[in-house]
């Protein structure tokens, strides 16, 4: 294995093969544990209809009934946020991962495409020019906003859908859809996170449709693999430790390298990691 690809799996603590029950398991305890230990009844997650937030929003939901179950306390709930900027294309499978699926305590339906446009135009009235990319880590901004309000109300937390194959590539917008407070896919990676939506019974064309940001006004749905000049084959291939070829190992670990500062805190004087 290469030197890189070893630090890189120790860093984000991927397995090369897992035990889907076993993680589903692990994963709706951690929730469950997190709540007992800070009394935290609420958590709030943004459902887009992609696969990692059709997930992350299962197993919330799972953790918080165990919750109520054993305290018979009914403020433990588990909301799940529309967040379409507009009209959202997939807006279908978002309401399939919930109301077929997810099954969440209470849904919340917020657009954040006023903010986001009101955002822009202050700004380029202020002199600054939005590229549209640029708009793109806003509208995920404002989602994170809208997320940490909701969260703020009811004395609650936010989930994070970042896991493995995100996190080597930094493929998120940094305190946007970076800003959460617990992770519960963290160390999966995609297929891995497929795997326990198989488990789950999950319907098939909510973990088979292509990942998208879905960010760009001016490239809808572009997907994840197109932004990121290497597919997720490669990168859960990388990240179980198999060889992949030289040109997606490399660019693999150049989006590591460049992406560094999101898996950290805020540089200060005192650290020298970044030298
Ligand atoms: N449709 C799409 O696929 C789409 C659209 C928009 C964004 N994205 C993805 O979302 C992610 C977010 O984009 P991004 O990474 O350009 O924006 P980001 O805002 O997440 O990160 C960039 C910011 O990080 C800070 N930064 C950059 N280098 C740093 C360093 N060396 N040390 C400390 N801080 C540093 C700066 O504040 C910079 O503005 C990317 O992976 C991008 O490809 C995808
Ligand atoms: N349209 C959306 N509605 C609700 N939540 C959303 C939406 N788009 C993104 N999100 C949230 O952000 C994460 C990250 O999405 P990526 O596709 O990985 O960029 C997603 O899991 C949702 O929680
Ligand atoms: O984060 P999601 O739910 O939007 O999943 P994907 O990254 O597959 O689009
Ligand atoms: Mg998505």
């Amino acid at each position: 294995m290469r030197k890189m690809q070893e630090q890189i799996i120790d860093d984000l603590k991927v397995s090369p093969s897992i035990d889907p029950k076993e993680e589903v398991e692990k994963r709706v305890k951690f929730i469950h544990d997190f709540m007992q230990k800070t009394g935290m009844k609420t958590i709030v997650l943004g459902i887009s209809g992609g696969q990692d937030s059709t997930l992350a929003g299962r197993l919330c939901q799972l953790a918080v009934e165990r919750r109520r179950q054993e305290t018979n306390d009914d403020d433990y709930q588990f909301i799940a946020v529309r967040l379409p900027y507009g009209t959202q294309a997939d807006e279908s499978d978002a309401m399939e991962a919930i109301n077929d699926f997810i099954k969440p305590d209470k849904t919340m339906r917020v657009n954040i495409k006023p903010a986001t446009d009101a955002m822009v135009k202050s700004l380029e009235e202020a002199g600054a020019d939005i590229s549209d990319f640029n708009k793109g880590n806003i509208k995920a901004r404002e989602r994170m906003i809208v997320q940490y309000a909701i969260a703020g109300q009811y004395g609650g937390a936010v989930v994070g859908t970042d896991h493995a194959a995100e996190a080597v590539t930094g493929f998120y917008t940094k305190f946007g859809d970076g800003g959460a407070d617990i992770t519960p896919l963290s160390g999966l990676d995609k297929r891995q996170g497929k795997a326990l939506l198989q488990y789950l019974k999950a319907p098939a064309n909510l973990y088979e449709k292509t990942p998208t940001a879905d960010l760009e006004d001016d490239k809808p749905m572009r997907a994840d693999e197109a932004a990121l000049g290497v597919c997720y084959e490669d990168i859960d291939n990388y990240l179980e430790g198999h060889v992949i070829a030289e040109k997606a190992a490399t660019k693999i670990e150049d989006w590591y390298k460049k992406t560094r500062h999101k898996r950290h805190q805020p540089i200060t004087p005192l650290d020298t990691w970044w030298k």
